[in-house]
């Protein structure tokens, strides 16, 4: 097989037997495939068993590889494969498919890489080194050069079919077309030998993953690029010159080029991580290399850090298809036991896998989210993501089965979607069929672009005029959130972005602007990157009574908007045809038992019964169809705006996506592609999206269209929200000094309420205080006692600090003494180790949410304390850096907000430091230890002494 690397060398050089480096394949002693170019000198024969020979030629036949002797030569061009043009080959698809070449140059071209493939593999099951010497040549920069050369000599120990010669020469020489073959003909030779049982899973072949690397490679993804064709020609349709419109398509190009390869860069990362996550084990020895802080390997978000909770032992019972398809897979405790306490919850992500008696996994799993308990203890059912059928589900059957709470999972359904999204915004983003071709051509097109398109009276930017908008039932709008609504209500108007500061009334905005498009019937489209924030918009648009439906996978949908989603409305409509479908199938199957000695009877009936499963089938496709058309208004996530049910339903007069500084920019064109206009509604100030890769972060990924569209067009395209009525001013002063240029101003309802408003609050000096700093650090330097961080012994890389964790539990007592409601006080940490250790602490009072600031984004409390965590003598303050975090953090209080920290550590950052700041200069400081400020003993609501620190 190494003779196949050295370019040039003919591929029929015997490849001499070598030992054996592939784990995944059974060392098993095989012979090369007598394909064609082997057929002049196969060299290994005679190197395998008799059985293995007769096992392979069966293989070889019933998958038609048998060299140039095969039907390659014998096809006959019909007209119309005759008439393609060799000219014009390139220019339409790629990889050049069956339409473009025709049956018979397909099937020579499958017949080469067949050969060239099953060489590939054979050698691998011989101990060849060939894979990794593959891939050294393949992935050179000439790797594209090295692939083509190699596959010549396959390719022509097949006759060419006569006729199509010129075709066959320059498809021969088409990389991704090579390629593309290659691949598929890998995967037919390596499932073979799977269901041969030579090999255990041919996913898992050295062969596949370097075929795998490579084609994730840059090299590749350049090659391919240099090949690719062109997209559709574009028309001036928006009233824009031809050349014009070529110069925006161009950009497109570039754009979605450069994002597909960052999401591919992240796609790789994330696979990464979950294979270290499936690999992790919880405890670890002595030997272990120590875990890597957080921070250096995640640039924003909470992802990785929680550990995993396993449940083993379980046994495949049933499955039943839900709705919408949901495959629903029931899991039992071998021998009836209960299920083990455990932290997994309904919409828990998990992988599924097969475990021994030792509970060790097996490396494949399915992916999958807890979708309920059983109520006897004993059971759980996940909703798995595979289809009934599937083999790899179908192995879980008759074995111990281990599931295991995961974090991060790649998720290869959203990486497909936004991919998809991409190659639609290339391919019909300008084209005149397109209903988003405004939005497209705002977005990309330049300055004077807009000009032409508004001269063109196909745009106006200006704010709708007629009715009063200010004369809303439950708000008296300010004028900039006047000015938003205007603005978003005018049909002309592409694109709208709303930039919102915290408080600023971006929720009840998007919610009054949502209820007056569909009074100048629109139909609407919402969404946001995630399911919290759409149940959001889903709470708050319920009491409008308009027509709304939530679509989304049931288990990720909150309970208490759960009346609002797809599948409980139409489970609601199909009660009683589900009622009456039952009650026949019984009668049905009564019929059945009674009539076991007449088969034909039974055959009949036995149909019955599918046929009411069909009835039953189509109803549901019939009720979804109906709901979904009938709603006024549809939401869902970004990526769960591709569903094929929003899809079929038509396009959207309006796309509103929320939170949408917090979206990456391929996964808003889903939702922005399926309407007319759009309105995206964010703050580029607080969190962005989560980017795993640096590399992809630094690429741009980590920018959101929220950020983007911002600065274009001179601001023409960004309205801002500038009154804040969430904070006191103390607190809002500090946002708008630092993150908003001084431009955000309180509402005069807001100004100055503090918690002792309250007349069930006690008025202390807390609860009189809107800013609080609970310092770990004595004045005199020392640290307190079981006040430093620790990295999480889990393994996870985040860390915990249990001397603040206690600080934080007797500030919260202190608060619940003095009447504050434990509904109104919500705990913030960066970190998941220390949100895990503080939910323990104040397990008695579940009232109050402990969180991580990332999953508080969004919401608001009237009292929140914060938990730095970090205390170290480097001044290594990780997370807390990140201006947008804290930003979130401390705008996330109404009238109180309580930092425990270490302020030497945390002082480090600029950032930070300027915060203590501004909490000296307009709140109050407290040196604390644990049990210094203990609920009963150190309460004494009387002012303390607080010294200075300098
Ligand atoms: N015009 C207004 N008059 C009175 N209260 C208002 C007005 N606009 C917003 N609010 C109130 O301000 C608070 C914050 O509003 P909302 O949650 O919509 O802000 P947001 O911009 O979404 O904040 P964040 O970005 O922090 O999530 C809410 O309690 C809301 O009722």
């Amino acid at each position: 097989m190494i003779t196949l690397l050295a370019a040039g060398a003919s591929p029929s050089t015997p490849s001499r037997p070598r030992s054996s480096n592939s784990s995944s394949l059974r060392p098993r002693r095989v012979r090369t495939v007598p394909s064609s170019p082997s057929k002049q000198a196969p060299g290994t024969a005679g190197s395998g068993t008799a059985k293995w020979r007769g096992r392979r030629r069966k293989v070889d036949e019933e998958q038609g590889v048998g060299g140039g002797g095969g039907d390659g030569g014998e096809c006959v061009p019909s007209m119309e494969e005759a008439s393609i043009s060799v000219g014009t080959l390139y220019q339409n698809g790629d990889p050049l498919g069956r339409k473009e070449l025709g049956r018979c140059v397909v099937e020579w071209l499958r017949q080469g890489m067949r050969s060239m493939a099953s060489k590939f593999a054979a050698a691998e099951m011989e101990g060849d080194l060939a894979a990794a010497a593959l891939a050294l040549e393949w992935g050179s920069a000439e790797g594209r050069l090295g692939f083509v050369i190699q596959a010549q000599p396959y390719l022509s120990a097949i006759p060419m079919p006569q006729g199509l010669e010129a075709l066959c020469l320059k498809a021969c020489t088409h990389y991704p077309t090579l390629f593309d073959h290659f691949q598929r003909e890998l995967r037919d030779v390596l499932l073979s030998y799977q269901n041969q049982g030579l090999i255990s899973d041919w996913r898992a072949t050295q062969s596949w993953r370097v075929l795998k690397e490579l084609a994730n490679s840059s090299q590749h993804r350049a090659a391919v690029r240099r090949t690719s064709p062109r997209p559709k020609a574009v028309h001036s349709s928006i009233g824009i010159s031809l050349k014009k419109v070529r110069l925006t398509q161009a950009r497109i190009e570039e754009f979605v080029s450069h994002m597909s390869d960052l999401l591919r860069i992240e796609r790789d990362v994330e696979l990464e991580f979950t294979q270290e996550e499936l690999n992790a084990t919880p405890i670890l020895d002595d030997d272990s290399e120590p875990p890597k802080p957080v921070e250096y390997l995640v640039s924003h978000g909470q992802a990785q850090q929680e550990q995993c909770d396993t449940i083993c032992n379980l046994n495949v019972i049933s499955s039943s298809t839900g709705l919408g398809g949901l495959h629903l897979v029931l899991f039992r405790v071998e021998g009836g036991h209960k299920l083990p306490p455990t932290t997994l919850s309904p919409g828990d992500m998990v992988c599924v896998r097969t475990c021994n008696s030792r509970g060790e996994g097996a490396t494949s799993c399915k992916q999958g989210i807890v979708y309920n308990f059983g109520e006897d203890g004993c059971s759980i059912t996940v909703a798995l993501e595979s289809r009934h059928g599937d083999a790899t589900f179908s192995r879980l059957f008759g074995k111990s089965v281990r599931i295991d709470r995961i974090q991060g999972l790649a998720d290869a359904l959203t990486y497909e979607r936004n991919l998809e999204a991409l190659m639609l915004l290339q391919r019909n983003g300008l084209q005149k069929d397109n209903i988003s071709i405004g939005v497209v051509a705002t977005l990309f097109g330049d300055s004077k672009d807009l000009v032409k398109l508004a001269k063109n009276n196909l745009t106006d930017w200006d704010e709708l005029g007629g009715p009063d908008l200010s004369l809303s039932e439950r708000y008296a709008y300010d004028a900039s959130q006047l000015r938003a609504l205007k603005l978003g209500l005018n049909k002309k108007r592409p694109v709208l972005i709303i930039q919102g500061p915290p408080g600023t009334g971006k929720t009840i905005l998007l919610t009054e602007l949502i209820v007056r498009a569909v009074k100048q019937g629109e139909r609407v489209l919402v969404t946001a990157p995630s399911n919290a924030a759409v149940d959001n918009m889903v709470e708050s648009l319920s009491s409008t009574g308009l027509n709304i439906v939530r679509v989304g996978n049931p288990v990720r949908v909150s309970p208490s908007v759960a009346s609002k989603s797809l599948g409980e409305i139409v489970n609601g409509r199909l009660r009683q045809f589900r009622k009456e479908l039952e009650r026949k199938r019984t009668d049905l199957r009564k019929d059945l038992r009674q009539c076991i000695e007449d088969d034909s009877l039974a055959a009949g009936i036995r149909q019955l019964l599918k046929q009411l499963g069909r009835d039953l089938e189509n109803k549901e496709k019939e009720t979804i169809k109906e709901v979904l058309s009938n709603a006024q208004v549809v939401l869902s996530t970004n990526t769960g705006a591709a569903d094929p049910l929003i899809r079929r339903t038509g396009c959207f007069d309006l796309v509103i996506i929320d939170e949408a500084g917090q979206a990456t920019e391929p996964a808003c064109w889903i939702p922005i592609l399926q309407g007319k206009r759009c309105i995206l509604a964010g703050d580029d100030c607080q969190l962005a999206p989560v980017i795993l890769s640096r590399k992809a972060l630094d690429g741009g990924l980590g920018k959101s269209l929220l950020e983007r569209a911002s600065s274009l067009h001179d601001g023409l395209l960004t309205t801002s929200l500038t009154v804040q009525y969430r904070m006191h001013d103390s607190i809002a002063m500090w946002a708008s000094k630092e993150m908003y240029h001084g431009l955000l101003r309180s509402s005069r309802s807001v100004t100055s309420h503090l918690l002792a408003d309250s007349p069930v609050v006690k008025a202390t000096w807390i609860t009189r205080c809107p800013l609080l700093l609970l310092d770990t650090r004595m004045p005199y330097g020392a640290l307190n006692i079981g006040c430093k961080e620790h990295l999480d012994p889990a393994g996870t890389g985040s860390f915990y600090n249990e001397g603040e964790a206690d600080i934080v539990t007797q500030q919260v007592l202190n608060l619940v003494h003095c009447g504050v409601s434990p509904t109104a006080i919500a705990v913030q940490s960066p970190y998941i180790a220390q949100v895990q250790l503080l939910r323990e602490k104040l397990e008695g009072l579940s009232a109050v949410e402990v969180s991580t600031i990332d999953s508080f984004q969004g919401r608001e409390a009237d009292a929140v304390i914060i938990s730095m965590v970090r205390s170290n003598p480097l001044g290594a303050v990780g997370f807390l850096g990140d201006s947008r975090r804290i930003n979130v953090a401390i705008t996330r209080a109404r009238k109180h907000v309580t930092v425990v920290c270490d302020t030497s550590t945390i002082c480090h950052s600029t950032f930070l430091a300027r915060l203590l700041r501004h909490i000296r200069r307009y709140g109050q400081v407290k040196h604390v230890a644990p049990g210094s400020l203990d609920g009963v003993s150190g309460l004494g609501f009387s002012q303390p002494t607080l010294p200075s620190i300098s």
